[in-house]
């Protein structure tokens, strides 16, 4: 699912309709540019005459590795400090992060941006995270001179949740998977199998009838990747933002994470970026990275015996995965990793010399740093590494639940399953550590699944919906392919009359949200009304039925995920 417009994007090149100010500069792609333009062969060149190029002007990559800083780690909290008096929350704690981040271990700069952030999040009345950061700010040498006025904060934030003044710490409305699962896979609803159709690939089709607000899957992603540019915002494992609240990894000043949870899972594949993280930083963008990543993931899951993975990988061709035949209620990350890597993936795309020189680009970091110069080390695996950088980075692509201008991306197998159209009838978001989807409008018996990628027909109407460019592949759609536009629309009957005054009453409602209904009873009366007058889609009077529940979908996975937040949190503080 990689969009090339966001390639665009990275490389300058600023998309239809928009100026060049809105785009950001991305280092790596003004190399591919300069070589480009100087070598116009290189067009054409795979990851392995990439890879000659940049073994012939080595250093490719010329970035210094930073260290720990205090000194840095003082200025940029300076920067968070005018953030936090203009009361830009956000900003102010991306710094305090980065703080965080360039901390020397033991100092009192640790200590002193743990505190920091635990000021915003009083004021933001946040308070478990607020005591979270006080908690760490303790622990991390906060200077003792400084510390009635925590211990105070501290007192404070207590006494608030004691009030009952939290912003919540349990669900409500819940939104796990509310109907019955499949026996095999426990984060997947009964009912739904995986076929391959013609226009489409792998496809998920509805053996039964589902009702719109029907969560059908909660799926744990297999691995992430974060862009650089969001190295202070989300956890480098699970991508989650985490409401900013993040601990570093004490060996590099490029990897954040929501917890030691995360941290310590993420080190099987970490372990081999930590000491090049800067030049990591340099080459990543997005889910390419994800090609790398899912190499060192798999070599951990082969006890980094890189032979047998070698074996494996050599024996076992792309012929496609069946993630939905593995038994997940007695999961082997091995198999899923099999799976993973045995999924077939289109090698015909716009963006392949994009893939080649990602993938060249990332080899010639990782195979000059030792803990991978330890492992892979004759011409073969060398060449193994490499071609498993470029196949990663394709199969990630295609497969990562990557929402549009989304910068974050979670992989799951059986997430990915699940195509696109612009007229969905599912609707997916990501979610702590799990890829969430929940059921939009009725699906029928035979029906296949449908999520949006990004464009929706009656949210983007002044875009051109089967923009290939935007989505990476031709969408064959009921709205982008023609003939099945013209039966799709007529399928739609006319909304009866008294359904308008039901809808005014959801409509007034909605405009006035935590107000007289809660969450549970709104999404329940929207969920209602769709279910009642789904005949009417997809005439244009059913439109604001979907968007409602869509944007409620979201609210109420969000709220999920911010009360889970803190429980989590205040788990952490028992
Ligand atoms: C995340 S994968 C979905 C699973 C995929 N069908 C498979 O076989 O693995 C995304 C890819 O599925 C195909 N696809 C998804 N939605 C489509 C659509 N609306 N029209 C055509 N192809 C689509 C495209 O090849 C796209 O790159």
């Amino acid at each position: 699912m990689l969009r090339s417009h966001k390639l665009a994007k990275a490389a300058n090149i600023p998309p239809a309709g928009k100026t060049k100010d809105a785009v950001v500069q991305k280092p790596m792609f003004a190399k591919m540019v300069q070589i480009v333009m100087r070598a116009p062969n290189m067009r054409r060149a795979d990851a392995f005459a990439y890879r000659k190029y940049m073994t012939d002007h080595a250093p490719f990559v010329d970035v210094p590795e930073v260290g720990k800083c205090n000194r840095k780690s003082a200025e940029v909290r300076q920067v968070g400090n005018r953030f936090y008096l203009e009361k830009n929350f956000d900003e102010a704690l991306k710094k305090y992060n980065e703080s965080i981040c360039y901390a020397e271990a033991g100092s009192e700069h640790l200590g002193t941006g743990y505190a920091n952030r635990s000021a915003i999040y009083y004021e933001m009345r946040e308070y478990e995270f607020a005591l979270a950061n006080i908690g760490l700010a303790k622990k991390h040498n906060y200077p003792e001179k400084l510390m009635p006025k925590l211990l105070a904060r501290e007192e404070n934030c207590k006494k608030k949740l004691k009030n009952g003044e939290s912003e919540g710490t349990v669900p409500d409305p819940p939104m796990g998977i509310n109907v019955e699962v499949n026996p095999k896979i426990p984060f997947l609803a009964k009912g739904i199998k995986m076929e391959s159709l013609p226009e489409f690939g792998r496809s998920m089709m509805a053996e039964k009838d589902f009702r719109a607000g029907d969560v059908i899957l909660s799926e744990k992603p297999l691995a992430a990747a974060i862009d650089s540019s969001l190295r202070y915002v989300d956890c480098s494992y699970c991508t989650i933002v985490h409401f900013n609240s993040l601990i570093p990894c004490p060996g590099c000043v490029s990897f954040m994470y929501c917890d030691e949870e995360c941290r310590q899972a993420d080190w099987k594949t970490h372990r081999f970026e930590c000491g090049v993280a800067e030049k990591l930083m340099f080459v990543s963008y997005g889910n390419l990275f994800l090609g790398p990543r899912m190499f060192f993931h798999g070599l951990s899951l082969f006890n980094d015996d890189l032979k047998a993975m070698m074996e494996f990988c050599e024996s076992n061709p792309r012929t496609g995965g069946k993630p939905l035949e593995l038994d997940y209620t007695n999961l082997d990350p091995l198999a899923q990793f099999k799976v993973f890597h045995q999924t077939k993936s289109p090698t015909n795309s716009s963006v392949e010399n994009v893939f080649n020189y990602f993938s060249a680009g990332y080899y010639s970091v990782f195979i000059e740093h030792p803990p991978v110069k330890a492992l892979v080390k004759t011409k073969r695996e060398q060449d193994f590494m490499l071609q498993c950088f470029l196949d990663y980075m394709r199969t990630a692509s295609f497969l990562a639940f990557d929402k549009w201008e989304c910068f974050a991306t979670p992989l799951g197998l059986i997430s990915s399953l699940f195509n696109h159209s612009c007229d969905p009838n599912a609707y997916a978001v990501i979610h702590p550590t799990e890829i969430k989807i929940a059921v939009l409008r009725p699906i029928r018996r035979g029906e296949q699944i449908c999520i949006s990628y990004g464009p929706v027909w009656w949210e983007q109407a002044e875009l051109k919906l089967a923009d290939t460019m935007l989505l990476g592949f031709e969408c064959r759609c009921v709205v982008c392919d023609p003939v099945k536009t013209k039966p799709w629309r007529a399928a739609g009957q006319k909304l009866p009359p008294d359904a308008l005054p039901e809808w005014g009453v959801i409509e007034l409602l909605m405009m006035n949200p935590g107000g007289c209904v809660d969450a549970a009873t709104m999404l329940n009366a929207i969920r209602k009304y769709v279910e009642s007058y789904a005949y009417v889609h997809p005439r244009d009077e059913f439109n604001l039925a979907l968007k409602a529940h869509q944007q409620n979908l979201l609210h109420c996975f969000m709220a999920e995920l911010a009360a889970q937040q803190r429980a989590t949190v205040v788990q952490g503080l028992l």
